[in-house]
């Protein structure tokens, strides 16, 4: 597939599956009830999926909780559970072009993201969480000669992962493989704007032997589906990435049942910081675009405010308006789209609301500030920099999720990193400086859980992802990190006799 036409045509012959899939098998919700999906780019219903309810979720921890105790997945030995975890990335490398036509039909985002990051990522993640299923060691400790201690960890049993809309696949698997690679089993909820991709992907997991009940996956409304998860007596921790008001609903859900192990990771309003000495723009002003404008700014890690000292403001923002001229907005299966659309018309309102109110409260929109394309049905809107912003405007603290940059000036180091750190949320922040020292002094007193220097980036699915404040709780995803919010820990203490 090379050209746009073959993308929007193999698109639109794909057979898609809407049940959930339950105990290993696809099923209708228990209530017969549907919800529509429908295509961002074009406002239109592309089918209707099961809308799982507290009858499904029940259905789906006891199946997880029978393979659970069964120990097909569990007890099998890790190297075991490795080769299959192996095996079901090569099946989802195998069906790759499908999955992301999928990922693109229900997300609205670029084509060549969806080939170039969201499914060779996911892949690559999952590799590397199942090469680590036989190389958790377990530990001892110093004891006297009479004793022998073993610090050991176990798999915490039924996980339920509450996925959000912008990366389905991705997300997912960063919950997934270090899940499964422990011998977890998994009750996965995707976000209902975008379930497709994730009920497809349920049966790979089973064709390379994951057993009935370990992989279950139950599609539903936030309020039902997700909520019955949250508040299940027989899950043992949720894995949850969304907004900070669903990730407290989980936290008061967990409170109200068995105490489950709650781990969220909750966005962010993270700030890209460019200091005076920069020499060559250039490269900067590339990786500021990509860290607003990649996943049309639906990205959790966005660099959205961009701090940037006076000497070398106006210069910067003229690279930047040439930059952002760069990126096309629209059809998200034209191969030179790098913009898509945004995720349904509820967001789209709230992301052109919040360029409303930045221009009312005193911010100046000097590039785009639009919705466009409004005859595609589609949810398009135009990159836009916002500048004059103060760090107290809506447009400064509130998580836009579109493709909306803020531009505060700042007059010295210490006032861009007062500016950087004066937000409730610390998923992660972008420095670009020519200076060793200023890089480690700022990256060290920026709170935030990851600082790319010189480069918007997340790292690779080896460094632990999740945020400072109300950017995360309980845990990580991604890293030998991961592995800890599904494993129990456990003391054995043995008197020799
Ligand atoms: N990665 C991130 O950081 C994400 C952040 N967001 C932020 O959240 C804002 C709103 O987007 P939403 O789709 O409304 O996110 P959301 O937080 O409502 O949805 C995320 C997941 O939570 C589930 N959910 C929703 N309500 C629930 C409830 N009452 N109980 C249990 N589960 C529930 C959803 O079905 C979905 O699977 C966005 O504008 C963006 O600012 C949204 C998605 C991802
Ligand atoms: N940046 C990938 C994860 C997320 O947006 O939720």
């Amino acid at each position: 597939m090379s050209n746009e036409i073959d993308f929007a045509a193999a698109a639109a012959k794909l057979k898609l599956e809407t049940r959930a899939f339950i105990d290993g098998k696809y099923v209708p919700a228990a209530s017969g009830r549907t919800f529509a999906t429908v295509n961002p780019a074009t406002g239109k219903v592309i089918t209707e999926v099961a809308a799982g309810d507290d009858e499904d979720v029940n259905r789906a921890v006891a199946a997880a909780r029978r393979a659970f105790e069964a120990g097909s997945w569990s007890k099998m030995h890790p190297r075991d559970r490795k080769k299959v975890l192996l095996r079901f990335a090569d099946l989802i490398e195998k069906h790759q072009d499908e999955l992301a036509l999928i990922e693109v039909l229900d997300c609205g985002k670029p084509i060549s993201d969806a080939r170039a990051v969201d499914l060779p990522d996911s892949i690559e993640t999952l590799r590397w969480h199942a090469e680590l299923a036989d190389k958790l060691h377990d530990q001892t400790t110093q004891t006297p000669a009479d004793v022998v201690s073993l610090i050991v960890r176990e798999p915490i049993g039924v996980v339920g992962a509450v996925i959000p809309w912008n990366f389905p696949i991705f997300v997912a698997m960063w919950k997934l493989a270090p899940a499964l690679a422990g011998g977890n089993s998994i009750v996965l909820k995707p976000a209902e704007q975008t379930s497709l991709s994730l009920i497809r992907m349920a049966a790979l997991a089973s064709e390379a032997g994951i057993p009935d009940g370990v992989f279950n996956v139950v599609p539903g409304l936030g309020h039902e589906a997700g909520k019955a998860i949250g508040l299940h007596g027989d899950v043992d921790c949720v894995s949850f990435t969304g907004s900070g008001e669903v990730g407290r609903y989980f936290l008061e859900y967990s409170a109200k049942s068995n105490l489950k192990k709650v781990v969220l990771e909750c966005g962010g309003k993270s700030p890209a910081l460019v200091m005076r000495d920069v020499q060559d723009l250039a490269p900067v002003v590339q990786q500021i675009a990509i860290g607003i404008l990649f996943c049309q700014g639906e990205n959790c890690s966005a660099g959205s405010r961009l701090i940037v000292e006076e000497p070398i403001r106006d210069q910067l923002l003229e690279a930047l308006k040439a930059e952002f001229a760069n990126w096309t907005v629209g059809n998200p299966f034209a191969a030179a789209t790098r913009v898509g659309a945004m995720i349904e018309a509820r967001h789209l309102d709230k992301v052109t609301g919040l360029i409303a109110k930045g221009a009312a409260e005193g911010g100046k929109i000097t590039f785009g500030g639009k919705r466009i394309l409004e005859e595609s049905g589609g949810y398009f809107v135009q990159p836009t920099i916002i500048e004059n912003v103060r760090n107290d405007m809506t447009i400064a603290r509130e998580e836009v999720f579109g493709p909306v940059l803020s531009v505060i000036s700042v007059k010295d180091e210490a006032e861009a990193l007062k500016v950087a750190n004066d937000t409730p949320y610390g998923l992660a922040a972008s420095l670009y400086t020519d200076n060793l020292n200023v890089a480690h002094r700022m990256a060290k007193a920026l709170r935030a859980g990851t600082v790319s220097v010189n480069c918007f980036s997340e790292g690779d699915f080896a460094m632990p992802f999740g945020g400072y404040k109300e950017s995360g709780f309980g845990g990580k995803d991604k890293g030998l990190a991961a592995h800890d919010q599904y494993l129990e820990q456990k003391s054995i203490w043995i008197q020799l006799r």
